[in-house]
């Protein structure tokens, strides 16, 4: 120590602090600077941090050592915890003439911020860690916190989803409390306490919960807002302006592949279909018999563990999303082989236009004896009340979609009463979900209930003669009660007045002949379905010769689409090949140890893949500026998977070399040597 001149020490920050906090010395007379009060300091060549060995030896100042345990490449950064964004810059004359390395950091406290300062860094060092190259390493300023914070961090937040965490006094999701839950209880500390909400299922405005008071948070949206898929991110489709300036032989990428709208679409159901809800398992069961995972679809009710709830879950049994209807408090009473009977009777219905019905089970895991029902899932699908009335964007009722409809839930009249059963009053705008263009509809439910509460399940199911008849009569009065609510709300689909719901019984022809916006034939129609008379007995084959006509109608639009969705398909069928391919070709280019292979070298027998990677991704002009054709990377990529005879000529960028191979040969070569890496 007595070597170490106080003057030229006093303005170097003690080895002691940067390494362990705190310098047991520095009472005793150690000459190092000590105060740093935990403000950043910038310190430049002039400074050299040295280490304990060099310190006491001054004359070592001047050859630098590297040492990684304070370098910046190094040393993980703690972010300060409350001072303002500094600044440490550190450069070194060996980085000045073969690169420099950078840090821009949060404050930090005096220790990790004089850790990071200024290595020295040697320059025969800095070539054996491969640091000839610029190194920028930069922590945002605006972090204030230790510990990074995903959903606050402004960085990830995409700004049209930030509403949803800008107003952190929002109601947390509105769980009931639960009083009778059978041993469940709600504990303050979920494990997510970030404000989020069900990104498709929860209306915007949720009513205050009654357990707000309890601080209870549940999140608000999962997964959350800044890993939702951002779709605005994808190139949007060119302008026509530009698509007339491509010659015709060239195509714009949106040409190529899936269009924008279909591709977003099936995005958005992919994602529903994976969204998870992170339950504690407290008030959600996170696994019910076979299916795990739940995930509320109708949870805007204060009342919600006692009423009939969805979920949609998992099976464990074959990995599909299913829905799974809750019916709750079931009679602890009820025969086991009546909730067999009903499945064994509503599972046979096959029916395009009827969601199917593919499991029943009791279970107490929901703390009381519920029934659960398990439906077929059509993620982001729709009731046509909701689709037509009330989701943004409204689609308007035209008459298509009416006549496309009622050639639909004909036919699921006709399919569940050739099994001698009935669908009952869930024949309504509600319960019929719109699951696909062109107004592809399917029926969510049917009466179960009935069956599964009624005492003679039996006669229930099987009744031949004039009860089930009455039933299925009624299905007709349903079916025009639910298309008369459609067409007298043809114009409340425009606007933004609350459409009104007609009962059966204040249906009547002369509203039916009101209404101007529908045809007559249509008219006719509603007029013949909402008739209750004795001696009209409906069956669907009178009810098609009414608009047998229609029938074509579907049938064409229904076989157009499946024709366009089939070509936009073939557009997508080679990707997971080309993929596949890729990602062979990445895997066996550019690999660090063939660098030093002789097989890769120019005369070596791998060049070859060399040259190829260079011609099918690195196109230059005859000026060397370089082309991006993705038609061209996609036709060789295509001719090497063939494997096709064709030759190519592939050349040297100084021109001195060329050789010419054929595909066939190619797809060998990068076949063996991919092999002989995976082995
Ligand atoms: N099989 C399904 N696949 C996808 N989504 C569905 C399915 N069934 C229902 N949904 C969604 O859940 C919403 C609510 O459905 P539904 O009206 O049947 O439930 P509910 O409110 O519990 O009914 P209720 O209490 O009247 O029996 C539907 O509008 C639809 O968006």
């Amino acid at each position: 120590m007595d070597k170490i001149n106080p003057d030229w020490a006093k303005d170097i920050p003690c080895r002691n602090i940067t390494i362990y906090g705190y310098c047991k010395k520095e009472k005793e007379g150690c000459p190092f600077k000590h105060n740093d009060n935990g403000s950043a300091t910038i310190i430049n060549d002039s400074s050299p941090l040295l280490d304990i060995a060099e310190a006491t030896t001054p004359t070592m100042a001047s050859v630098p050592k590297f040492n990684a345990k304070v370098s910046a490449s190094f040393t993980p950064m703690t972010v300060g915890s409350d001072s303002l964004a500094t600044t440490v810059t550190t450069t070194s004359a060996a980085t000045n003439t073969s690169g420099s390395t950078n840090v821009a950091a949060t404050s930090a406290n005096s220790s990790t911020v004089t850790q990071v300062a200024n290595p020295a860094v040697n320059g025969s060092l800095l070539n054996d860690n491969n640091n000839s190259s610029n190194i920028n390493i930069s922590v945002p300023t605006t972090a204030s916190s230790s510990n990074y914070d995903p959903f606050n961090a402004p960085i990830f937040t995409p700004s049209s989803t930030s509403s949803i965490h800008a107003n952190t006094n929002a109601p947390s999701f509105p769980f009931p409390t639960i009083a009778n839950s059978g041993g469940m209880s709600i504990s303050t500390s979920d494990d997510n306490n970030n404000n989020m909400s069900m990104a498709n299922n929860v209306p915007s405005s949720l009513p205050p919960s009654s357990i707000e008071g309890n601080n209870l948070k549940y999140p608000r949206i999962y997964p959350p807002p800044h890993s939702l898929l951002q779709y605005h991110l994808y190139a949007p489709e060119q302008p026509s302006s530009l698509k007339s300036l491509l010659k015709p032989n060239e195509r714009s990428a949106d040409q190529l592949f899936i269009p924008n709208n279909i591709r977003e679409d099936l995005t958005k159901k992919n994602l529903s279909i994976l969204q998870v809800f992170p339950s504690s398992g407290k008030v959600i069961p996170s696994i019910v018999q076979d299916y795990f995972n739940l995930v509320p679809l109708n949870f805007n009710s204060n009342d919600f563990l006692n009423k009939t709830t969805l979920f949609k879950v998992f099976s464990n049994y074959d990995g599909k999303p299913y829905v799974l209807k809750r019916l709750p408090n079931s009679d602890k009473s009820m025969n086991p082989n009546k909730i067999s009977k009903v499945y064994q009777v509503w599972s046979k219905i096959n029916c395009t236009n009827l969601i199917k019905f593919r499991d029943i089970f009791q279970t107490t895991k929901f703390g009381d004896l519920s029934i659960c029902l398990i439906f077929d899932y059509y993620p982001n699908s729709l009731s046509l009340f909701d689709y037509h009335f009330v989701n943004f964007p409204k689609f308007p009722v035209t008459m298509d979609y009416l006549w496309i409809y009622l050639v639909q839930l004909t036919n699921v009249i006709n399919s569940i009463h050739s099994q001698n059963l009935n669908i009952g009053n869930t024949l309504n705008w509600n319960k019929v979900l719109l699951t696909g263009d062109p107004g592809r509809i399917k029926l969510s439910h049917c009466n179960f209930m009935d069956q599964l509460f009624n005492d003679d399940i039996d006669a229930a199911v099987s009744s031949s003669g004039s009860a089930m008849e009455r039933q299925q009569q009624l299905d007709y009065r349903y079916l025009g009660q639910l298309l008369f609510n459609l067409s007298i709300n043809i114009d409340n689909s425009n606007s933004n007045i609350t459409p009104r719901e007609y009962r059966l019984d204040e249906i009547t022809p002369q509203l039916i002949d009101d209404m101007r916006q529908i045809d007559d034939k249509f008219k006719d129609i509603l007029k013949y379905l909402i008739s209750d008379s004795e001696d009209l007995k409906k069956n669907t084959h009178d009810l098609t010769s009414h608009f047998y006509d229609k029938m074509f109608m579907v049938l064409e639009s229904s076989q157009t689409y499946t024709e366009y969705m089939e070509s936009v398909l073939s557009k997508e069928l080679e990707n997971g090949r080309l993929f596949r391919l890729i990602n062979k070709l990445n895997c066996i280019f550019g690999r660090i140890e063939s660098r030093i292979d002789i097989n890769w070298s120019e005369s070596g027998s791998k060049f070859p893949i060399v040259l190829f990677y260079d011609y099918v991704f690195h196109q230059v002009d005859s000026n060397g500026k370089p082309i991006m054709d993705l038609t061209h990377v996609l036709r060789c990529l295509n001719k090497l998977d063939a494997g096709i005879q064709e030759k190519l000529m592939l050349v040297t960028p100084d021109e001195l070399n060329c050789i010419i191979i054929s595909y066939k040969e190619l797809k060998d070569l990068i076949e063996s040597t991919f092999r002989s890496i995976t082995q």
